[in-house]
Parts: structure tokens; sequence; C-alpha cells
């Protein structure tokens, strides 16, 4: 069940007389069962853990600050699906939805890892733009490194093969690292935006530069 539907994301940052205006983002959580999606989820919006979160699917919406600018993001804490293939585990919609990614595994539960990769290449073989999302994976529960069934090389391997990002983290233990995941992903939100913003004639007008002021000379 989904709690609270939000509409897509706001792209303008800039109002006519030039003040900043609030930019949204919208973030889904994917990942298997247990990785500590929720937990994750409520540290960012709350700062703490609380332990036990239940099977219920929310979207959040939180509205803060990054580098002096105001952000509202809607946060999508799914549930993974029971009884379908992890390739249908994403769907189209959740796609076109989030403007950015976090793929969430334990690192003491290797088949969350494999979810995790099979994930991300769904999410990389996706349809149109929704493929090009920005995409941090995390490798969750660092505090239990005894009872670690996936290194940290693996991790950033599989991060690098599908140019990710890459963080381990223990929501358990730190805010301070569910943080940095968030504001890492809003960065990279940010640039795919300029990106496009700057689209095909941002890459001839600078080609142009180059070639102009070659012939200049
Ligand atoms: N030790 C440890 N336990 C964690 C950590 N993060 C979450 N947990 C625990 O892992 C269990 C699952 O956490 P959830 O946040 O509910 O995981 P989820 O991925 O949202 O699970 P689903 O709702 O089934 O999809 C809970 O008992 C959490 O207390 C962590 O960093 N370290």
């Amino acid at each position: 069940m989904i709690v609270q539907v939000k509409p897509s994301s706001n792209y303008s940052t800039k109002t006519m007389d030039g003040t900043q205006q609030k930019m949204e983002a919208n973030i889904l959580l994917l990942g298997a069962e247990n990785v500590g999606k929720s937990a994750l989820t409520v540290r960012f919006l709350t700062r703490r853990f609380i332990g036990e979160y239940g099977d219920i699917e929310s979207i959040y919406n939180h509205n803060g600050k990054i580098d002096g600018r105001e952000i509202s993001f809607n946060i999508w804490d799914s549930l993974y699906p029971q009884n379908c293939e992890t390739s249908e585990s994403i769907t189209e919609k959740q796609l076109q939805w989030a403007d950015g990614l976090i793929l969430v595994y334990s690192i003491c539960d290797r088949s969350s890892f494999d979810v995790a990769r099979q994930q991300v290449h769904r999410i990389r073989n996706a349809k149109k733009n929704s493929g090009l999302s920005p995409v941090i994976i995390v490798g969750n529960k660092r505090d239990l490194q005894h009872r670690r069934t996936v290194s940290s090389e693996e991790g950033r391997l599989l991060a690098l093969s599908a140019d990710c990002g890459f963080f381990e983290i223990s929501a358990a233990e730190t805010y301070h690292g569910v943080l940095l995941v968030f504001h890492e992903l809003f960065d990279l939100i940010r640039e795919t935006r300029a990106l496009k913003k700057g689209g095909i004639k941002g890459i001839v007008r600078s080609m142009s530069a180059v070639f102009g002021r070659k012939r200049a000379d």
C-alpha cells in the first residue's frame, strides 16, 4: 500500500527576478527485503534509528537545505514485491517518477547483493531517459562486520561497472553516512539536470566556440 503519492519534479530553479526557487527531487529507494530501506529513510528524515519499521510502502515529503539551497525531497520507500522475478521488481512508473535512485543491499546478506546487481541492470536497460538517472548503491549494516558476506570491493566494482555512486554505511550506527548518501545523490541529480538542460545545443555551442576560435587564429 502506498501511503502518499506526490507529483513529479519541478525543474525550474530560478524565478524571473533571479531569486532561487525551491528545488524538488524525487528519490526512489530500492533493494531486497530487510536490507534497511526504511531504516535509511527514517534516519534521513528524523536522524533517528528506531529498530522496527513494519511492512508499509510510503512516499514522504521532506524539506531541507543543501549548500544553502532550499530542497524539497519526495522519498519513495518501496517494498520488494513477493513472488516475482527480480527483473519485474521495478516498474516503469517508478523509474519515470524517480530523479535519482538509492539501491540498498545488506553487507551480510549475499542474496540481497544479487538482487541489487539484477536491479541495477534493470535500471540501466530501462526505456528512454529513465535508464540514465543517477543511482547510488549502498551496502548497509556495516556495523555487522563479523557477519559480512559481501566485500567492499565487490560493491565498489558493481557500482563502477554500472556508473553508480557507492557507499557502505550503517543506518543503525550513524546519521552522517546516510546524510552523505542523500547529498551525493542530490549533487548528481543537479548535474544530470544541467546536462539535460544544455542538451545538444550546449554541445554544439561549445564546439563552435572551439572551432570558431581556431579559424580566427
Ligand atoms: N545491525 C543493523 N540492523 C539494521 C540496519 N539497518 C536496518 N537494520 C535492521 O534490519 C531490519 C530491516 O530493516 P528495514 O528498514 O525494515 O528494511 P527494509 O529494507 O525496509 O525491509 P522491507 O520493509 O521488508 O522491504 C530491521 O530489524 C532493522 O532494525 C543497520 O545498519 N544495522
